[in-house]
């Protein structure tokens, strides 16, 4: 007969050397091998020496029954337990329940069904092979739980916690005893239990793990608030717990503390999030913030503004002040803003400072949601206007500085977030073209004003090749003697289409674009020519000022031009003025003072411009050196009356005095402006009422008069 491979070892142990026999065939029948024992006695001893795997065991045996030697086997194992099946004299139930009772995994029952008795061995020595396996199984879960900090637990469907074990690097915040048999909402707030258990359906029904985040506010009594304070918020630790089924009713849960995590996220996010001088929302920040609010206005069909701050002195101070100044402006400036757009004052219902940000140098950001009308965007930008205004004192400093201010609105101007801010800051350079220390808001028009900005600069360019541009020359009288000193040079642009364009239009144009360096060397040229043309006809010498723009000012060729007209048109130095604003001189008050110098160096008239309109440091004014001031007409327009622009018109006659410089009074149109100017000693005059700007030959007649008067 041909035998089944080996397939354990079995201790037969029976008083009955016929039993023994049998048992040993059947037992070899299906591949297992055998050892035999006559009594209780040597069947321990079997037991001890060989280690079998499975016990088979008659009940009666002489000195030492079965039932005993069950029960020593049992007592001396340490961790698996060998299957042991006895073999009973009967089937009755005493005998049965006794060989259970001494640790018997099984029975067989005489008379023996010897066809069945090997397959019956084998079948309990694979069930305890898998018992044995199980057992491995569970020592190892049991391990791994242990190992790992999180708390588990089991839950079925209904959201009932079947097993709860706290894990040991957990903040114990439930016990097993609060949790086990009971339902989730009885444990967890209302809203996380809603989660959790939406979360348990979802991972029985796709049987896919998934994972949810909550807070809970540690436990322990509500911090205390002092009168007047506002209560701290509650701390909260952070926990994440991962659900995965184990079956079609159950799932595991396992819960980490994720606080410390959370931490540092949040660290790592506010170091990336935050301008790192001013410690507000930096671009980044702004831009995400921005995109959040225009999704949320979109679905909630509401309207939002974007502001762009810019201060308009932030250079000149940095430059003349240092940048530890500047640095120290920005962050005042960043506080100021933080007071005036408090969540209040912006209607807003989230958190001010994620509103406001600095994208980067003097440029700031705020967002104004769920705007009801424009004028309140507008009113925002005058608060922070005058907020701006509001001297700053840094480092025994006094800074004055202003904001430009542009606005776009949502969904006016813009339906994304890259144009609304390109839109905004486009309103702030146009509100700083409009005169700085204004807000502007984007809209349609302005596109519109900057397409034909665009077209005018077209035409621009080609003005100077085709001739369209011409002078105008005002004249400048001596209060004193009533004799022309002088003529101011003003430019006009006869435009093909447009007819004739004023400077206050095109300059600016110009200066942005650089043309003005060609068109104001043309300017010099032509009005220098001019004067020496006056002169060869036999008038007598008479100064031409000549407005000089910031960037002219600045281009490293001035000296090279100047000299270069001089010497063409062989107009004496002298009789050149260049006129400069305050704004020009001031912009780069360190550079200022070397070229004017070259320039005082070649014996060119100088004087200030518009005085009184812009910055000047007295400081400066002094070293400067030059040699008139002329006051702008807006101080002249509201004499006599205006007693407050008089007050001001004779402290600048004064001062410049003081100086030793002499003064032109700008703008003058009635008499009683000219006998008021005298009075306060003022030296020239220009303006209407003495003549208007004029072409050349008007100019020439005015001279021939005053040459004629002269020699009457
Ligand atoms: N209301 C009033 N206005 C008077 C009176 N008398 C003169 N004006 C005007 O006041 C302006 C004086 O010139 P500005 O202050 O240098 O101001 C000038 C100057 O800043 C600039 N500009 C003119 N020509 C040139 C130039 O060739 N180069 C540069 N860079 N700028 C120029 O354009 C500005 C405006 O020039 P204009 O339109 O010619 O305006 C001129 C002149 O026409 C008066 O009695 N009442």
């Amino acid at each position: 007969m041909a035998t089944s491979p080996k397939r354990g070892l079995v201790l037969v142990a029976d008083d009955d050397p016929t039993m023994r026999l049998l048992m040993l065939e059947m037992l070899a029948q299906v591949g297992l091998d055998a050892i035999e024992a006559e009594d209780g006695v040597k069947a321990l001893a079997c037991y001890h020496s060989v280690a079998p795997d499975l016990v088979l065991l008659d009940v009666d045996m002489p000195g030492m029954d079965g039932f005993s030697v069950c029960r020593e086997i049992r007592r001396l194992e340490t961790q698996a337990s060998v299957p042991i099946i006895m073999v009973t004299g009967g089937d009755e139930l005493e005998s049965v329940t006794r060989a259970y009772e001494a640790g018997a995994t099984d029975f067989v029952s005489k008379p023996i069904n010897w066809p069945i008795l090997g397959h019956r061995v084998l079948y309990v020595l694979r069930a305890s092979d898998a018992i044995s396996r199980l057992r491995i199984a569970d020592a190892q879960h049991r391990a791994v739980l242990a190992a790992i900090p999180d708390t588990f637990f089991r839950m079925n469907k209904d959201g009932y916690y079947l097993d709860y074990e706290q894990g040991h690097e957990a903040s114990s915040v439930f016990s097993t005893e609060r949790c086990v048999g009971h339902h989730l909402s009885q444990v967890l707030p209302a809203d996380i239990a809603g989660h959790m258990l939406e979360q348990v359906q979802t991972v029985l029904d796709t049987q896919h793990i998934r994972s949810l985040d909550y807070e809970l506010p540690l436990p322990g009594p509500a911090p205390r608030v002092r009168q007047g304070e506002h209560p701290a918020p509650r701390p909260v630790r952070h926990f994440e717990a991962r659900l995965v089924a184990t079956g079609p009713d159950e799932v595991l849960g396992l819960v980490r503390d994720i606080s410390e995590r959370k931490r540092s996220e949040e660290q790592i996010r506010r170091l990336a999030y935050c301008d790192s001088l001013t410690g507000i929302p930096n671009r980044q920040a702004f831009l995400e913030t921005l995109e959040a609010e225009l999704a949320r206005s979109r679905k909630a069909n509401k309207k939002f503004a974007v502001l762009f701050m810019d201060l308009d002195a932030f250079k000149r101070i940095n430059d003349t002040l240092g940048h530890d100044v500047g640095d120290h402006l920005l962050k005042a400036v960043s506080e100021r803003l933080r007071e005036t757009t408090r969540p209040g004052d912006l209607i807003s219902r989230t958190e001010a400072a994620t509103n406001l940000a600095r994208l980067g140098g003097d440029e700031f950001t705020i967002l104004i949601p769920d705007l009801e009308r424009v004028e309140d965007a507008l009113n925002v930008a005058h608060r922070v206007k005058e907020a701006m205004r509001r001297p700053f004192l840094l480092d025994a400093h006094e800074i004055f500085v202003t904001a430009s201010i542009g606005i776009s609105l949502y969904p006016e101007d813009g339906e994304d977030c890259n144009s609304l801010l390109k839109y905004a800051d486009t309103a702030m350079y146009h509100a700083k073209n409009c005169g700085k220390n204004n807000a502007k808001l984007y809209s349609s028009s302005l596109t519109m004003q900057i397409m034909s900005h665009v077209k005018l600069e077209v035409g621009l360019r080609k003005a100077l090749q085709n001739d369209e541009l011409y002078l105008l020359y005002q004249p400048q009288i001596d209060v004193a003697s009533a004799q022309i000193t002088g003529f101011e040079a003003l430019v006009r642009w006869r435009h093909p289409e447009r007819g004739v364009i004023s400077p206050t239009e095109f300059i600016p144009l110009a200066e942005e674009t650089g043309l003005i360096v060609p068109i104001g060397e043309w300017v010099l040229r032509t009005a220098c020519q001019q004067a020496m043309a006056w002169q060869t006809a036999g008038k007598p010498p008479v100064r031409v000022a000549v407005n000089l723009s910031a960037k002219q000012f600045k281009d490293e060729n001035l000296m090279q031009i100047v000299l270069s007209v001089l010497h063409d048109t062989g107009l004496p130095a002298e009789l050149l003025e260049l006129e400069l604003t305050e704004g020009t001189l001031m912009d780069d008050a360190r550079a200022t003072m070397a070229t004017l110098e070259q320039l005082r160096g070649i014996g060119v008239y100088l004087s200030i411009d518009d005085f009184g309109t812009g910055y000047s440091s007295m400081n400066y004014l002094k070293r400067f050196d030059v040699r008139a001031l002329k006051i702008d007409k807006s101080f002249i327009s509201g004499l006599p009356l205006d007693s407050e622009n008089a007050a001001i018109t004779r402290a600048i006659i004064a001062m410049a005095h003081g100086l030793k410089m002499a003064v032109v009074a700008e703008g003058v149109e009635t008499d009683a402006q000219l006998v008021l100017l005298e009075q306060y000693g003022c030296d020239m005059v220009q303006g209407y009422y003495l003549g208007h700007p004029s072409p050349p030959d008007t100019i020439h007649r005015m001279l021939a008069s005053q040459t004629a008067l002269a020699m009457t």
